[in-house]
């Protein structure tokens, strides 16, 4: 789906990163192209809205209902400009992102950052398997088109600054070629 606006996803294990670069990236998009760019953090608008059937009593955690997630989403897609953070992506329709980031991160640094957030030690050995196994870039790699794919690791406050630039190079291109 081409739209005047980019539509992105930045995607990544729990900790990676993701956060943190999808504010930054809304604060710049924001200042270059006032009211053109939302960003979602999906997993509260999961909460908020709603949009599972079950919860998961041993991680605390909604289990998310795919089809209630992406009827959610579909109209603020359709106008593009939409920044959504998300740690899993094989659900979404293909054409959706025009941009996904896929943030990694090492095991040390997420196991730093996941204890710090009070993570209970269950679910971060699960998120550090995850990583290892390489779970969403597999998933990322085998759901949308490798041309729009950018991975980046996110390790360190330097490597975070590169990606945001690196991002902003990114969209600003595709805005220009539309
Ligand atoms: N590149 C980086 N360098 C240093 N610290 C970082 C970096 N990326 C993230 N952090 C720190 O790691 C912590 C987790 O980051 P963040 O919440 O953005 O991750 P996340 O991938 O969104 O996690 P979740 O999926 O659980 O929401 C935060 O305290 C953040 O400041």
């Amino acid at each position: 789906m081409e739209s005047k606006f980019p539509n992105i996803l930045i995607t990544g294990t729990p900790g990676t990163g993701k956060t943190t670069l999808s504010r930054l990236l809304e604060d710049q998009l924001s200042q270059e192209y006032p009211g053109k760019f939302t960003l979602i953090g999906l997993s509260k608008m999961i909460v908020d809205q709603m949009l599972f059937k079950n919860w998961n009593k041993d991680f605390d955690v909604p289990e998310f209902d795919e089809d209630m997630v992406c009827d959610a989403l579909e109209p603020r897609i359709q106008q593009g400009g939409l920044i959504i953070d998300f740690h899993s992506c094989g659900f979404f329709p293909r054409d959706w992102f025009d941009i996904i980031i896929l943030l990694r991160a090492t095991n040390t640094n997420i196991y730093d950052r996941l204890i710090e957030r009070g993570f209970p030690e269950k679910k971060i050995t699960e998120n550090i398997e995850a990583e290892i196994f390489n779970v969403v870039h597999d998933e990322v790699y085998e759901s949308f088109d490798p041309s729009i794919i950018i991975s980046q690791n996110s390790n360190t406050v330097d490597e975070m600054q590169a990606n945001l630039e690196q991002a902003l190079q990114i969209i600003r291109q595709k805005i220009i070629s539309c």
